[in-house]
């Protein structure tokens, strides 16, 4: 904890996940015991954007340390949708393969909407295919983004009960803002989800007991939008320049002064991200186990 009059508890989502992720490989081992097979995630990475790059062999390495199967499809920027195409039904028929992530942002050029389309949605480890999305939205179970599924448990592990607590999530992308909300709703959370368009978003964030940042937007979060003992989890994942010319992680929230007055709150790094990759990880061996049910 840092000094001064900081309150707040630090959510350790990096030793979280470690946990998860060990949870996982046990899984991961009786799995083998009875099937006969190790889960398998095939990751597809188009283009170079080096953020990107960093990702996917994170991504790698722990999946081969959970003791699953891991097979990485590297493609050109310039790679036709069809192509991409092609690959996503080679993936779908592959038994080996039990989870299918498409890195997101793909190429300009690349039709985004298609490509995620074609996935199956029992191998769709993002949660990001319709089917699945409609599943999340009415409340049946199916294959939930990572992001958003990692947000809910670091909350549940810090307060416990969540039903009844006035939520504001901040951002409404289709990965991560939106299913938050219908995960925070499916706890009986009263919630609000902000926008660029939302008006007074100070306002509207001081009545939260949960506020869920995933905006883009280097510390946009003030201590004074913070009602004091407000638990805050920061989805944002900003590079920034600093005055010695090096870059640095910067979360949504201005972690410093937002410390002061919450009860608790997520760091970056060490907050949400690691929680990403190990809900990719529970994902894939949710998928695995529910193949094995229906082959
Ligand atoms: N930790 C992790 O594992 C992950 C982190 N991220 C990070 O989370 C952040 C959000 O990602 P993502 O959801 O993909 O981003 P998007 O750019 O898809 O969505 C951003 C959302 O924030 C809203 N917004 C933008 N500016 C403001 C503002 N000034 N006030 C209020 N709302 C605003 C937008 O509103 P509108 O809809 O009106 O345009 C939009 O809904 C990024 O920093 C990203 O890097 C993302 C995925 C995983
Ligand atoms: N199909 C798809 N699914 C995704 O889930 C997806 C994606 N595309 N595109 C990009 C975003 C971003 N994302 C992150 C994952 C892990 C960390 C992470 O591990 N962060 C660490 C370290 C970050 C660092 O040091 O660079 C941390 O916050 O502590 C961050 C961000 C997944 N995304």
């Amino acid at each position: 904890m840092s000094a001064g009059a900081s309150g707040a508890r630090r959510i350790d989502g990096k030793a979280f996940a470690a946990g998860l992720r060990a949870r996982v490989a046990g899984q991961v081992a009786a799995f083998h015991q009875q099937a006969g097979r190790v889960p398998g995630l095939a990751v597809v990475l188009v283009g170079e954007d080096p953020a990107s790059q960093v990702y996917v062999r994170n991504k790698g390495r722990e999946t081969v340390a959970a003791g699953m199967a891991s097979f990485e499809h590297r493609l050109s920027a310039d790679t036709p949708t069809a192509t991409l195409l092609d690959l996503i039904a080679r993936l779908n028929a592959d038994d080996r393969v039990d989870g299918i992530l498409v890195q997101l942002p793909l190429p300009k050029g690349v039709d985004e909407a298609l490509v995620l389309a074609a996935i199956d949605p029992a191998k769709d480890v993002d949660g990001f295919h319709v089917v699945n999305a409609g599943r999340l939205a009415l409340g049946q179970p199916g294959l939930v983004p990572c992001t958003p599924l990692g947000c809910l448990m670091l909350l549940e592990d810090t307060l416990g009960d969540l039903a009844g607590l006035e939520a504001v999530v901040i951002g409404r992308s289709a990965i991560v803002g939106k299913p938050m909300a219908q995960l925070l709703l499916s706890r009986h959370c009263t919630v609000t989800l902000a926008h660029s368009r939302t008006r007074d978003l100070p306002a509207v964030c001081r009545r939260a007991d949960i506020v869920v940042a995933a905006v883009g937007r280097p510390e946009l979060v003030r201590a004074d939008w913070i009602k004091p003992g407000a638990t805050v989890i920061d989805v944002g994942i900003n590079r920034v320049s600093t005055p010695d010319g090096k870059t640095r992680l910067v979360g949504d929230v201005a972690f410093d002064d937002v410390e002061a007055v919450a009860g608790a709150l997520t760091p970056v790094p060490g907050g949400v991200g690691p929680m990403t990759i190990a809900c990719l990880l529970a994902n894939t061996m949710q998928a695995a186990e529910a193949r094995a049910r229906t082959p």
